[in-house]
């Protein structure tokens, strides 16, 4: 089987593993690929919008250049730097218009749109909103409509838990996706980001190193071989 390129785990596309087939009700979408994909690190500049407004508030503070951010959590990385700093990261995801102001990832509207123009392609996007609510959700949907228009609300999962979210494949940057499902039903595509860029795949996992990459190639493979 000839891999994509974009595979730096090397690894081979699950014929029938995980078959989100298995979920499908008809014979229909039995045909179609269905593609969640992760908006915080993915589609939207979380962590560059992060430390533009954390140096803005904390200008005396120290603070983590993109190219030394390690781990998923911002938080625990900023404790680590200074204690108290934790919070003062939280302050700012839980601002208002933390969200709706952050800008999109390179390339990555025009390959949403492109992708959910694709045949037999169902594209939802799959985000995790903060525990603190006054703004966040809201927000997420706004820069959806924003961005990708009004008729993309129809494609908006809010869950905390991807894990029970029944799809192909999810291209998200958090390396650890884990929640009340075992064995998820899709591939998980890690997005590269600051914070991940420096964790070596192991087989069968999927890297996706930016929006300007064959990302179609990754969809086609899964399509053929599930
Ligand atoms: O240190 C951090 C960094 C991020 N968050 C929040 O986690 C979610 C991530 O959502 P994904 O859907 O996995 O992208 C997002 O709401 C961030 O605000 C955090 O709580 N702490
Ligand atoms: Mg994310």
């Amino acid at each position: 089987m000839s891999l994509p390129k974009l595979l730096r785990g090397g690894g081979a596309l699950s014929a029938g593993l995980r078959n989100c087939r298995t979920c499908s009700s008809s014979a229909t979408s039995a045909r179609r690929l269905r593609v969640l994909v992760d908006m915080d690190g993915v589609l939207a500049d979380f962590e560059g919008g992060f430390l533009k407004k954390y140096r803005a508030l904390y200008p005396k503070e120290p603070y983590i250049d993109l190219e030394d951010r390690r781990g998923f959590w911002v938080s625990e990385q900023y404790e680590k730097l200074k204690p108290g700093l934790s919070e003062k990261a939280m302050s700012i995801w839980e601002a208002k218009n933390f969200f709706l102001d952050l800008d999109p990832i390179d390339g990555a509207v025009e390959a949403l749109k492109e992708m959910s123009r694709l045949p037999s392609t169902d594209v939802f996007i799959c985000t995790s909103p903060i525990k603190r609510y006054q703004f966040c959700p809201y927000e997420k949907y706004a820069w959806v409509e924003r961005h990708f228009g009004h008729e993309f609300l129809e494609q908006i999962i809010l869950t905390r838990d991807k894990t029970v979210v029944c799809a192909d494949l999810l291209i998200d940057d958090r390396p650890d996706i884990t929640g009340a499902e075992p064995n998820p039903r899709w591939e998980h595509i890690l997005f590269t980001a600051c914070h991940n860029r420096h964790l070596s795949m192991t087989p069968p996992d999927w890297r996706l190193p930016s929006w300007r990459e064959d990302w179609k190639e990754l969809l086609d493979s899964k399509r053929q071989h599930s």
